[in-house]
């Protein structure tokens, strides 16, 4: 049977930058997939459906929910989220590189599902800078702006729960980093392989 692909969750507050990681992240690393949620919150500035969300009603959503065709969906800033098994299952079974990008709520259900997903928390270096990043992203309404900034207080209080944390100042340190998790992730992974090869065996190294 073909080896399972890797699972990686991203989860930060709002505005400490995830989806520019994830994004640049991309440009190096096409073996990584980068799962596309549902939401209920409306596209804001250029955003497509299908490229950066399946904008979906609350009924589409309550659908969903129903035929239990989440893998995790969490209320987040006062509107639902979610990453649909269809998504990713047949991808990591393909034995695809997963990575979602996604709130700490759905990442601590993903753990439930895949005990093996890694989990990576993204910090801002200061609340200023979350603030400014934010205003100065222009996507979002002032008052928009005060909730996400309120819930990240909750949010960053679950740093502990993750296994790695980057601090997202230098943005190429941060990608760096990134980038690091995931490639020791696979090196750990064809490690375990090689550790059942028969190579092994036959080098009498098992
Ligand atoms: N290291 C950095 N230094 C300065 N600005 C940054 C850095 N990283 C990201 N930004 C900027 O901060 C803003 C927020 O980044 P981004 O949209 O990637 O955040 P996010 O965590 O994905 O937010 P959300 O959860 O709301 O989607 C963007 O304008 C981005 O260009
Ligand atoms: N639990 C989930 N959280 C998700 C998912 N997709 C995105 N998110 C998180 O929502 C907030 C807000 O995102 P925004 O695009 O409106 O700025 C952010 O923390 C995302 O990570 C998901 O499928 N499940």
């Amino acid at each position: 049977m073909e080896q399972p692909g890797n699972l990686f969750v991203v989860a930060a507050p709002s505005g400490a930058g995830k989806s520019s990681l994830v994004k640049a992240l991309r440009s190096f690393d096409a073996r990584v997939y980068p799962s596309v949620s549902h939401t209920t919150r409306a596209p804001r500035g250029q955003e497509k459906h299908g490229r950066e969300y399946f904008f979906a009603s609350e009924q589409e959503f309550d659908a969903m929910v129903a035929n239990n065709a989440f893998v995790e969906w969490a209320n987040v800033h006062g509107k639902r989220y979610g990453t649909s098994k269809k998504g990713i299952q047949d991808r990591l079974a393909n034995g695809e590189d997963v990575l979602l990008e996604i709130d700490y709520q759905g990442a601590l259900q993903v753990r439930e599902s895949f005990p093996q997903a890694v989990l990576i928390f993204i910090l801002p270096p200061s609340w200023e800078e979350l603030r400014s990043r934010l205003e100065n992203r222009g996507e979002d309404a002032p008052e928009v702006i005060e909730l996400r900034m309120k819930n990240a207080e909750e949010e960053m209080a679950q740093v502990g729960e993750f296994d790695f944390v980057i601090i997202n100042e230098l943005f190429e340190s941060a990608l760096f980093d990134l980038k690091a998790i995931i490639h020791a992730q696979r090196l750990k992974i064809a490690s375990q392989r090689r550790l059942r090869s028969d190579v092994f065996e036959s080098l009498n190294l098992s």
